[in-house]
């Protein structure tokens, strides 16, 4: 079985996070890791509280992993502060670790900073290692200090995001009202991932699950552009099957049986 891991905050009500990565990482058939880099308080109406994990304890994790257990493919969301971004980069490049995953985690979906401002620099030098980032609008906005208001500006965000290092660059769209179309730029070509917008408030974890079910399918080898491709379709179809947990955002349904039966093009 391939072994995925996880870099990322606890979610106290499972929507999103490490809770959400491993959900989807199950529902995809691969083993399911985890380094805890921050505890949050968290429930469906937004973050009320964050514990950070000492950047000591986030790199013990990491090498306890690495030093025992081959690892197929890494997912970073949340991490917090400088000094964990710093502690991550460092130790996956030691490990030479393969298909890392970043999902440059900064707001969350209530507009808690799930990272500290001043980690932004630290977050690009992360950002270069990676085989491929995941911004939504806000964070594609934060990365390259411009606007972005429709698709030309998604790809000229992907473009400057490209200079940081990483293989290539998926900006999402799930904030602009109209559509869920995604860009994907490879370095060389722009691919659009289409997207129908499903109208509903549980959309609790999208991010999360995305660069969780990308990071699961590179793990089996697949190439990048059919690992977009079927997590696009695994996040349309968790969407569809959201529900209702609390008061607030709820959680994506990370039903495998629902996707079979939706007949989406996954191996
Ligand atoms: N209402 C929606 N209908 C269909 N697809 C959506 C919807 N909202 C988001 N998506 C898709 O979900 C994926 C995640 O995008 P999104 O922009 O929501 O990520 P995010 O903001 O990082 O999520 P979060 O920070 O809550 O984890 C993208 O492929 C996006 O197009
Ligand atoms: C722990 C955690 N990571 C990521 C997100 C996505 O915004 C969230 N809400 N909580």
């Amino acid at each position: 079985m391939k072994k995925v891991l996880t870099i990322a905050g606890s979610d106290s009500c499972g929507g999103a996070g490490i809770q959400a990565d491993l959900k989807t990482m199950s529902a995809l058939g691969v083993y399911g890791m985890s380094v805890i880099t921050a505890v949050t308080c968290q429930n469906t109406k937004g973050v009320f509280d964050v514990q950070e994990i000492n950047k000591n304890i986030v790199g013990s994790q990491i090498r306890c992993i690495f030093d025992d257990i081959k690892v197929d493919a890494v997912k970073i969301g949340m991490v917090s502060n400088s000094e964990i971004v710093k502690t991550i980069r460092e130790l996956l490049l030691d490990y030479k670790a393969k298909n890392i995953v970043v999902d440059p985690v900064i707001i969350s979906k209530s507009g808690y900073f799930l990272l500290k401002p001043e980690a932004v620099e630290e977050l690009k030098k992360l950002i270069s290692i990676s085989h491929i980032v995941t911004p939504n609008i806000p964070e594609a906005e934060s990365l390259t200090g411009f606007k972005i208001e429709d698709e030309e500006h998604m790809k000229k965000a992907a473009l400057e995001i490209s200079k940081m290092g990483p293989k290539w660059v998926l900006i999402k769209g799930g904030h602009r009202c109209n559509d869920a179309n995604d860009i994907l730029y490879t370095g060389q070509k722009f691919i659009k991932i289409p997207g129908k917008r499903i109208e509903t408030v549980n959309t609790h974890g999208t991010g999360c699950t995305l660069s969780s079910a990308i990071a699961s399918h590179l793990a089996k080898g697949i190439d990048i552009e059919e690992s977009v491709k079927k997590s696009k379709n695994y996040i349309t179809n968790a969407i569809e099957n959201s529900f209702s947990i609390g008061h607030g955002v709820g959680p994506l349904g990370h039903f495998i049986e629902l996707y079979n039966k939706a007949n989406v093009d996954y191996k």
